[in-house]
């Protein structure tokens, strides 16, 4: 679980974050969504503790970021799996050691203990007889799934995934987002996914948070959100068309 409490973060004179309070379960995917400069990714890199609020609280169970120590920070580090925009893979490594990189990294296991590992995990994603390949030998879909696969080769409390889906087609997107569903289930991991794209919230938002201009003006989940009147919430999603028809359709079937 991780519960944010009244952040404010700012940039100069202007005030990207008003306030945000919320919680994101475990067990759980929670998106945090809204329009392009809402503030959700300035949110992302606060948990991370990249960026430090002026005010407000961050806790990670039980525990605020602002109290943890160095070697308690570190181990927060290694508890947390992050899959960044673009998959973020390193081009000079084959994928074996790409995903071993979190190993390397954070762990003093022997060499083939951490190849197990590298396997158990490329093959919970899929992808089987790879290990040897570059980034660029591979389509985006199957980097997207090594970086799945690297962002949970150390077994994360938390996973931070930044817009995970974009650049790939909508079948692909839908297969990623249903991965990275069923890894939070199977792994019982506090699971945040930023993005725009409503087809991940109608798939995966088991908690939806909406941000507009650094303040967070609706949250509840995948059902809540076509159901709900709140002219915020109607804003973003039926910006685009085909959801406009949806509910027209869902609002004549009544
Ligand atoms: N390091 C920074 N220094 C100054 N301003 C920043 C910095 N990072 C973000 N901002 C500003 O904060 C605002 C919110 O940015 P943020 O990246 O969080 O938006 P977003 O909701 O993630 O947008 P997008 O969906 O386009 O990624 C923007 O106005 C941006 O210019």
């Amino acid at each position: 679980m991780i519960k944010v409490e009244n952040v404010h973060k700012s940039f100069g004179e202007e005030e990207i974050l008003k306030g945000i309070s919320t919680e994101f379960d475990r067990g759980k995917t929670n998106l945090i969504i809204g329009q392009s400069g809402s503030g959700k990714t300035v949110l992302l890199k606060c948990l991370l503790g990249l960026f430090k609020p002026e005010k407000g609280r961050i806790y990670y169970e039980d525990k605020a970021i602002q109290d943890m120590d160095d070697e308690e920070q570190r181990q927060l580090r290694e508890e947390s799996g992050m899959l960044f925009q673009g998959g973020a893979l390193f081009d000079s490594m084959n994928i074996e050691e790409n995903v071993m990189f979190p190993l390397r990294m954070f762990t003093k296991q022997k060499k083939s203990d951490m190849l197990a590992r590298v396997n158990e995990v490329l093959k919970r994603v899929n992808l089987e007889n790879v290990n040897k390949k570059f980034p660029a030998e591979i389509s985006g879909g199957m980097q997207k799934r090594v970086s799945i696969a690297r962002a949970i080769v150390n077994k994360p409390k938390f996973l931070f995934c930044d817009e995970p889906n974009s650049g790939l087609d909508p079948k692909t997107a839908t297969l990623i987002d249903t991965l990275i569903q069923e890894i939070t289930h199977e792994y019982n991991i506090t699971t945040l996914v930023v993005t725009h794209d409503m087809n991940s919230v109608m798939e995966i938002g088991e908690k939806v948070v909406l941000l507009k201009d650094g303040k967070l003006v609706w949250e509840g989940n995948n059902q809540q959100i076509f159901k709900t009147d709140n002219e915020d919430v109607t804003n973003f999603v039926y910006s685009s068309d085909l959801f406009k028809k949806i509910r027209d359709v869902q609002l004549k079937e009544g």
